[in-house]
């Protein structure tokens, strides 16, 4: 019954010598659908994709992609996908149109259909203008944009996306959403792997929490937040030694459950409106330095499954390494 999906996984595993980065990953994704691999970074998406995308051979486990198995009809499955990777393939010295071009020849585009289709997915991601430029000249958002014409010139029917929107500013990643939402209206099935849980929650029909090789969770946002009930108050302290007193208070005082997320101490209550006239009280001597509510998103869902953040241990973003990396300059 492989043929009711575009893409159907069953227990997915990749060994990198003894280490064991994909561990028995399986989902299914319906045709048309937006299905998101949410976790960290190391969780294993971007493998996930490349045994996907036949790039990397699994150790073990099956996939197929519009019924043709990624192990044994590797040819076929490339025909019929499209992949973004999260290093660019871009050429920096050749113009944006050659670089569609000479991808459009190289899936065996006559030169007359090549120059047809080009036209088309430039003006698509509204680069015509920029087409005849260097890429070396091209901003975040236009690089990641031609990526994207590049992987749609041979109008494939599974598009893989990974971490589309990496290191883009605010402004760019929500002009790019507007894109991928539209290639999702017009019948593409889409696989994005993401870490920014917002992006997840947007362009989604579907989630998979997944989390040091494996699919923690799965379901829409909202079946995935439903799981975490209530709302979340997060206190921060100016000084971290009060951190202990602080849940020592609240568990005795309020007969709360506290827990210690990345610095802040986070409390899970039914309603927090009701809750802070109280919760002032017992804060009274601490240097409390913010107070935060929020609603169950899907870092909490991941909180609560893991006991980490979604950006926990994340090396913090730096625009050389980024810039060396989208230049291919390692
Ligand atoms: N070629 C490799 N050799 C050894 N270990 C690897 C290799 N590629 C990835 N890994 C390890 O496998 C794990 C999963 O990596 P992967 O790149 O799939 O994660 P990810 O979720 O895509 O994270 P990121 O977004 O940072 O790429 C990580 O611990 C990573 O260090």
């Amino acid at each position: 019954m492989k043929n009711d999906y575009m893409v159907v996984a069953e227990g997915l595993v990749k060994d990198y010598g003894g280490f064991r980065a994909v561990d028995g990953v399986g989902f299914k994704i319906n045709r048309g659908e937006l299905f998101s691999l949410l976790g960290p970074n190391g969780a294993g998406k971007t493998t996930t994709i490349k045994m996907l995308s036949t790039l990397l051979k699994p150790t073990s486990g099956e996939a197929w992609i519009a019924s043709y198995s990624i192990v044994r009809e590797a040819g076929m499955v490339r025909r019929v996908i499209g992949l973004v990777p999260q290093d660019l393939t871009a050429d920096d010295e050749m113009s944006g149109w050659d670089n569609v071009y000479i991808q459009a020849r190289l899936y065996g585009l006559p030169p007359g259909e090549a120059r047809e289709r080009t036209r088309e997915v430039l003006e698509y991601l509204d680069l015509m203008e920029a087409a005849r430029r260097r890429v070396a000249t091209y901003s975040g958002g236009m690089r990641r944009k031609l990526e994207i014409a590049m992987s749609l010139v041979h109008s494939p029917k599974v598009l893989f996306l990974d971490e589309p929107t990496l290191g883009l500013d605010v402004h760019s990643r929500r002009s790019l959403w507007r894109y991928i939402e539209d290639l999702k209206r017009g019948g593409v099935t889409i696989l994005l792997t993401t870490h920014y849980m917002e992006e997840a929650e947007i362009l989604s029909d579907r989630v998979a929490i997944i989390d040091r090789g494996r699919i923690v969770a799965e379901g829409t946002a909202d079946e995935l937040k439903a799981r975490v009930k209530g709302e979340t108050i997060y206190i921060e302290l100016k000084d971290p030694a009060y951190i202990e007193p602080l849940t020592q208070t609240l568990r005795v005082k309020l007969g709360l459950e506290p827990s210690v997320v990345e610095g802040r101490v986070s409390l899970r209550v039914d309603r927090a409106d009701t809750m802070l006239p109280e919760l002032a009280k017992a804060l009274n001597g601490f240097p409390v330095k913010s107070i935060s509510i929020s609603r169950a998103t899907l870092e909490d869902v991941f909180i609560e499954l893991t006991g980490r953040t979604l950006t926990g241990g994340e090396e913090p973003f730096d625009p050389f390494k980024y810039r060396r990396m989208i230049r291919g300059v390692r």
